[in-house]
């Protein structure tokens, strides 16, 4: 650092006029130097009161975490088992639980594991694809253990959904949200504070943790009885600021294991990067968790853009700091947007006749409102559902659709199994989302869909919302990358986001499978043009925005516009030295396109009836969901297996749905076994007769057409 002269600090102009000896322009490079100097050092004290901040605050955590490992310590014995897949005191209770109360035949991978670790008293974090059977890793254990387990879940929808689900296999479980009445909190609060009443699983949203001190004194004394079994956070990810769907309220949820540090906590994700999974152990203060890593990989989802979607734009060096060339500029007319709602509703009556559900999921509630409104105009029982409406309107689309009284529903994200297709109307602002949101699809492990309709439009509308949010606009590149993409597996961009190695997609993608030929054109001259209209309105002071690239500007207090500007390769593009390749596609035949496939799903006459009685038993007993009668996959089993005693009924589908639902599901399975041979004997005497005149009558099930 040069030291200020000190006489230059007090040179006045009278005595510069005086000549105190230095010229004006000497004065002026030393003031320009003077400024920089001043200049860097606010910038180092600004660097050096924000490292200040994050040190702060990272003390803080670490005391916290230190005291709640201390404490956890003295409780869970270092050492405690690691074969979790070897042999437990509690395998048989659990297993005739899975069974007979769940009417789940066997664990899919590391459900086992996570169940022993929990009862084994150890913290755990999960990271399970989506609909990989993250739920019965807590909720198994919690009807193992004698006491309570508490459930933090983000979202009402989410929630409800799970209590439905779990009366419906008569396990105790209740919520306390905004919506829970009176009469069912002061049970709850009873049950918390007495040990009262039957109450095994206790969900609640965040808020209810940070917010209310009433509740938070009912559980410390729940857990003071020694009734606090376990404590699961779902949708674990929520609590990062670097996971995609950020909760302010999950923030807080370290507090549980400070409070409450002898009772396991099990945090459960089906997105996390390594980054998210380090900091969720942070802020839940879980150092000593064992960790479950499954595999991302949703092999039944066949994921795809829609049809016309066929513009990729690439160079050979561009890099992920860079943002990615937006595709085609255009403006989106009304008839643009018409034409998608056209597409849309031509996909679902082709390739899902026989109203098979769905999700669309669109980029504002208002739009969810208006594309609904359009697809019923055109034939598609389609509801919308979003935080806005009021909770009995939510809870009677919640209810249509789950009963599928109605095909489609917007922006749902509730656990229906058999979702055969997840159609995103626009763009998602992060790969994380998308995966979650298309993950919906296909939970029952059957064949769907996942089509993402992707506009160049729809950038700005995310840019100008995410650019807030910790890398937003990096996440929000990333997956617009991943629209444009004609060339690489789809399923090979979500392994190489989520770190995992990547697995074979088995034409599970479009671009696995279509048999588009791509071509590069040279755009060098093209971009030229582009970012030198750009330069100049750079320096005219102007700005446009993606969609117009024409002079009209907007301003307004109450939005956030986002425009183009000229990126770091601006000059090397300008002077035309950096080769810009656009690929085009320019024939497209589908060799393998995921809606043929799904019709490959179509039931045969017998799982036809069981899926109605389904319909019809869940209908007679209200509140409760087809799905949680009988899945999807026990309906292939009783086709399959065909019992007809109660016996037989038993081992497929357990004791508890055996005792409610067997009587009807016997006598329909009685009825058509009879029918079958019935019509074997009618179809044996045919052949019989036709034996004689030559002809050949094929004896066939419905099953082999
Ligand atoms: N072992 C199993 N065998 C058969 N079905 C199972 C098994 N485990 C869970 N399921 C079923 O799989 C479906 C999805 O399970 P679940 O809701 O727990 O998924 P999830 O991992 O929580 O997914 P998400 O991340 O989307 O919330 C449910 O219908 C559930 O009953
Ligand atoms: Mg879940």
């Amino acid at each position: 650092m040069r030291p200020l002269d000190a006489r230059s600090g007090q040179c006045g102009r009278g005595e510069l006029q005086a000549g105190c000896g230095m010229e004006e322009d000497n004065i002026e490079g030393e003031l320009l130097l003077v400024q920089a100097e001043l200049h860097d050092i606010q910038g180092q004290i600004k660097a050096l009161l924000d490292r200040q901040e994050e040190l702060s605050e990272r003390e803080s955590q670490l005391k916290a975490m230190l005291e709640a490992s201390r404490d956890a310590i003295t409780d869970v014995p270092l050492g405690a088992p690691k074969d979790w897949s070897g042999s437990f005191s509690w395998d048989s209770q659990a297993d005739d639980i899975r069974f007979n109360i769940f009417g789940i035949s066997s664990y899919r991978p590391n459900q086992r594991e996570i169940i022993n670790a929990i009862m084994s008293g150890r913290d755990v974090l999960v990271i399970m694809a989506a609909g990989g059977g993250k739920s019965l890793c807590y909720q198994l254990p919690a009807v193992l253990h004698d006491g309570i387990t508490l459930v933090v879940s983000p979202l009402l929808s989410l929630i409800q959904d799970q209590v439905m689900g779990l009366a419906a296999l008569g396990i105790p479980a209740y919520m306390l949200a905004s919506i829970t009445t009176k009469e069912v909190e002061k049970f709850v609060y009873k049950a918390l504070e007495k040990g009262e009443g039957e109450l095994k699983i206790l969900y609640v949203t965040p808020e209810k943790i940070s917010k209310s001190k009433r509740f938070m004194s009912k559980l410390e004394k729940c857990h003071h009885a020694g009734r606090l079994s376990l404590i699961a956070i779902d949708e674990a990810h929520c609590c990062s600021q670097w996971g995609h769907d950020f909760r302010p309220d999950y923030k807080n949820l370290g507090i549980l294991k400070v409070q409450f540090p002898s009772v396991p906590v099990i945090a459960l994700t089906a997105t996390a990067t390594n980054k998210v999974q380090m900091d969720l152990i942070e802020m839940l203060h879980i150092p000593r968790c064992v960790k479950f890593v499954s595999t991302i990989n949703r092999p039944n989802l066949f994921y795809k853009p829609p049809p016309d979607v066929h513009v990729a734009a690439t160079t050979s060096d561009w890099n992920d700091e860079i943002p990615p060339v937006m595709g085609e500029m255009r403006e989106e007319s009304e008839e643009v947007g018409k034409a998608v709602i056209d597409e849309i509703a031509n996909f679902i009556s082709e390739s899902y006749p026989n109203n098979e559900s769905g999700i669309v999921y669109c980029f504002s509630r208002k739009e969810c409102e208006q594309v609904a409104k359009e697809l019923c105009e055109r034939g598609i029982l389609a509801d919308y559902y979003h935080a806005d409406m009021d909770v009995i309107a939510r809870e009677k689309v919640h209810m249509r659709w789950s009963k599928s009284k109605s095909q489609v529903a917007f922006g749902m994200g509730i656990n229906k199994p058999d979702v055969r297709f997840v159609i995103h109307h626009s763009l998602s602002k992060s790969m994380e989302t998308y995966y979650q949101e298309s993950g919906r699809a296909g939970r029952d492990g059957l064949p769907s869909e996942c089509v993402l309709y992707y506009r160049p439009g729809d950038v700005p509308r995310q840019s100008s919302m995410v650019f807030y949010e910790n890398c937003g606009l990096q996440n929000l590149y990333d997956i617009v990358r991943y629209c444009q993409s004609k060339r690489s597996c789809r399923r090979g961009a979500f392994f190489r986001h989520f770190g995992e190695v990547a697995q074979d997609c088995n034409g599970m993608c479009d671009n696995c499978t279509s048999s588009i030929e791509l071509k590069d054109i040279d755009a060098t001259h093209h971009t030229k043009i582009i970012v030198s209209l750009l330069h100049d309105m750079q320096l005219n002071d102007q700005r446009a925005t993606l969609l117009q690239l024409k002079e009209e500007f907007q301003h307004t207090a109450y939005a956030t516009n986002a425009y183009v500007a000229l990126g770091p390769l601006w000059k090397p593009a300008l002077e035309g030295s950096r080769p810009v390749k656009l690929s085009i596609a320019f024939n497209s035949q589908d060799r393998g396109s995921g809606s043929k496939r799904s019709k490959h799903n179509q039931m045969n006459s017998l799982e036809a009836k069981l899926d109605d009685l389904r319909r019809q038993l869940s209908s007679n007993n209200g509140a409760i969901f087809p799905h949680a009668v009988l899945s999807t996959q026990q309906i292939s089993l009783l086709n399959r297996q065909k019992p007809t005693t109660v016996a037989e009924l038993e081992k497929l589908i357990g004791k508890v749905k055996t005792e409610k639902y067997g009587t009807p599901i016997i006598e329909l399975m009685r009825l058509h076994v009879d029918s079958e041979i019935l019509g074997g004997k009618t179809c044996a005497a045919k052949r019989q007769k036709k034996d004689k005149e030559d002809v050949v009558c094929l004896e066939s099930s419905e099953e082999d057409v």
